[in-house]
């Protein structure tokens, strides 16, 4: 896992690792720049380009002058630096660095308050203006430079943060942001990168490491953790020589209406193809062909739409509850005594979320340890309405742990919040898997993952990561635009084989 840390843990972990290493200030501003320019390069090889780099007076603006130097070093030939001075103070490292531009002769305009702006004949725009020493929305000479710079449309390449962009906390929705093509971001991306307020103002990003040190970011023990592919490899066990179906458990999958048989269908699917020893599916009675015809290894149990039919809840290793349940009496009576019958941790989605929601008396009956997996509107329907995806976040962590449950917030990240405090964030999966039935596909999943005695936590990292993973297998080789529910279920058994030792 990475840990990420908010702008005021980093600004410790730069303190400790200067103090620490030791290392001055001045030499790791020098190595986050070579980190920089070595991303740089990668992307940008083309040398007669024309650079220009805008600097503020801060360390971020220093981290600009020793990259336009470093550039200028590489033989990168126009390259122009911009200095914005429209505070009173500068950093020492950016005087240091500033020394350090003039006697290697690189030429630079200075832009005091209120002045005019220059003509940029740039092809592309390093923004080193502002970085995580953010503190307030651009206003006043800031704003009228970074709006001028956003007309011009330019390819953006931001030095650790955008401009404007806060790294954690609230960000409003009209925030102005420098808009950035690619951000290389020092050490780690912070965390409003992975929410989706960043959105509109970042492409994309790359983090590079600049040898902070390993052990104090440790120490911090960050709730907020990046989830890689080696904790997956770790966390998934090979199926051993001597097992049969009962070693991998048996899931039941709670799910569908006669018109939404579909999301049943995908989610006993998404658990079969996830693992799970045998997968039985509580469906209506009009849906066993269906189920019948395109997956026979699923067993059913009919529900004839007035009660709940009579079930050996003790059997089932695990449960998943809700997908295209619909929110009528009979649904919310199969809820209730799915709640009253199963004291195990199980999943509960789509509309068992919903009918939670309008029946919060519920609530004291999910058994602890349970996964709930709302996208952003089931989530506001369960929690409240919220202004941005950092208080979102901060829900999850006072719910998950108040009622002893893991939250799954969907998203391009997927937000994972635990009982005890922890926040996942699932770096797999892509906008080709923002189709109906995708939900459906995760839920079967963890059921499985829950079914195979992963415990809650871990079932809940590990489904994100492999149901976006098997996502981009499908997606991402060809630049596919919609990866299909069914056939990501069908990619599981691979994705599994690959992360398998
Ligand atoms: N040793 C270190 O601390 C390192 C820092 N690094 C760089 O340092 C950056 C952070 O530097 P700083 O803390 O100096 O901060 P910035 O360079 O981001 O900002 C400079 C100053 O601008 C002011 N400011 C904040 N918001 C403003 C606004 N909206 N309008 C006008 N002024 C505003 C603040 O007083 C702030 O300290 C990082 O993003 C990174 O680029 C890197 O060089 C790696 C090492
Ligand atoms: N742009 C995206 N990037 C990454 N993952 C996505 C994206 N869009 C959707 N997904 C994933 O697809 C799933 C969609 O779930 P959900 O909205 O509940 O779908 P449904 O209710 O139709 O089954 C979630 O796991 C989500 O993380
Ligand atoms: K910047």
């Amino acid at each position: 896992m990475l840990p990420l840390l908010t702008a005021k843990d980093i600004r410790k972990a730069d303190a400790y690792t200067i103090k620490h290493e030791p290392i001055s200030s001045i030499d790791l501003m020098e190595r986050a720049a070579k980190a920089f320019v070595g991303w740089f390069i990668n992307h940008f090889p083309d040398k007669k380009q024309a650079i220009t780099v805008y600097c503020g007076t801060g360390n971020n603006g220093g981290d600009g002058l020793a990259i336009a130097r470093m550039l200028n070093e590489h033989h990168y030939k126009k390259i122009c630096v911009v200095v914005a001075r429209f505070g009173k103070k500068s950093t020492a490292d950016f005087d240091g660095n500033f020394e350090r531009l003039i006697t290697a002769g690189i030429p630079y305009t200075g832009i005091n308050p209120g002045d005019k702006l220059p003509d940029d004949k740039g092809q592309i725009i390093i923004d080193a203006l502002l970085g995580s020493g953010l503190n307030k929305p651009l206003a006043g000479d800031y704003a009228r430079l970074v709006n001028h710079l956003n007309d011009l449309n330019k390819t953006v390449v931001a030095v650790d943060v955008p401009t404007g962009l806060f790294t954690d906390g609230d960000m409003p929705a009209d925030a102005l942001v420098l808009k950035a093509g690619l951000v290389i971001t020092f050490q780690q991306p912070k965390l409003s990168f992975l929410l989706p307020e960043s959105g509109p103002h970042i492409n994309c990003w790359e983090a590079v490491n600049i040898g902070l040190s390993g052990e104090f970011i440790q120490s911090l023990n960050s709730p907020y953790q990046f989830i890689e592919e080696k904790d997956i490899r770790q966390l998934l066990r090979p199926r051993p020589r001597f097992s049969n179906k009962g070693t991998f458990g048996h899931a039941l999958i709670i799910a569908g209406q006669p018109e939404t048989m579909g999301a049943a269908l995908l989610s006993a699917s998404g658990c079969a193809h996830a693992g799970a020893g045998l997968t039985t599916a509580c469906i209506p009675q009009s849906g066993l062909v269906a189920l019948n015809t395109s997956q026979p290894e699923v067993m059913a149990i009919m529900r004839d739409g007035k009660k709940t039919p009579e079930m050996a809840w003790d059997k089932f290793s695990a449960i998943g509850i809700g997908p295209g349940l619909g929110k009528d009496k009979q649904a919310l009576q199969l809820l209730g005594n799915t709640l009253k019958n199963y004291q195990k941790p199980m999943v509960i989605d789509a509309d068992a979320l919903n009918l939670l929601s309008a029946n919060p008396k519920l609530w004291k009956k999910i058994p602890a340890g349970s996964i709930l997996t709302p996208h952003m509107k089931e989530f506001d329907r369960l929690f409240g309405g919220h202004i941005s995806w950092w208080s979102r976040i901060q829900t999850a962590i006072v719910r998950a742990a108040e009622y002893n449950i893991n939250i799954l917030l969907k998203n391009n990240y997927t937000i994972i919040a635990t009982p005890g405090g922890r926040v996942y964030f699932n770096p797999t999966g892509n906008p080709a898997m923002a189709t109906g039935g995708m939900g459906d596909v995760l839920t079967g999943i963890l059921a499985s993952l829950l079914a195979q005695q992963h415990p809650p936590e871990q079932a809940c990292i590990i489904g994100a990561y492999i149901h976006g993973k098997a996502g981009d297998e499908l997606a991402l080789p060809s630049r596919m635009t919609v990866v299909m529910p069914g056939k990501l279920a069908q990619q599981l058994p691979v994705t599994i084989a690959r992360l398998t030792l």
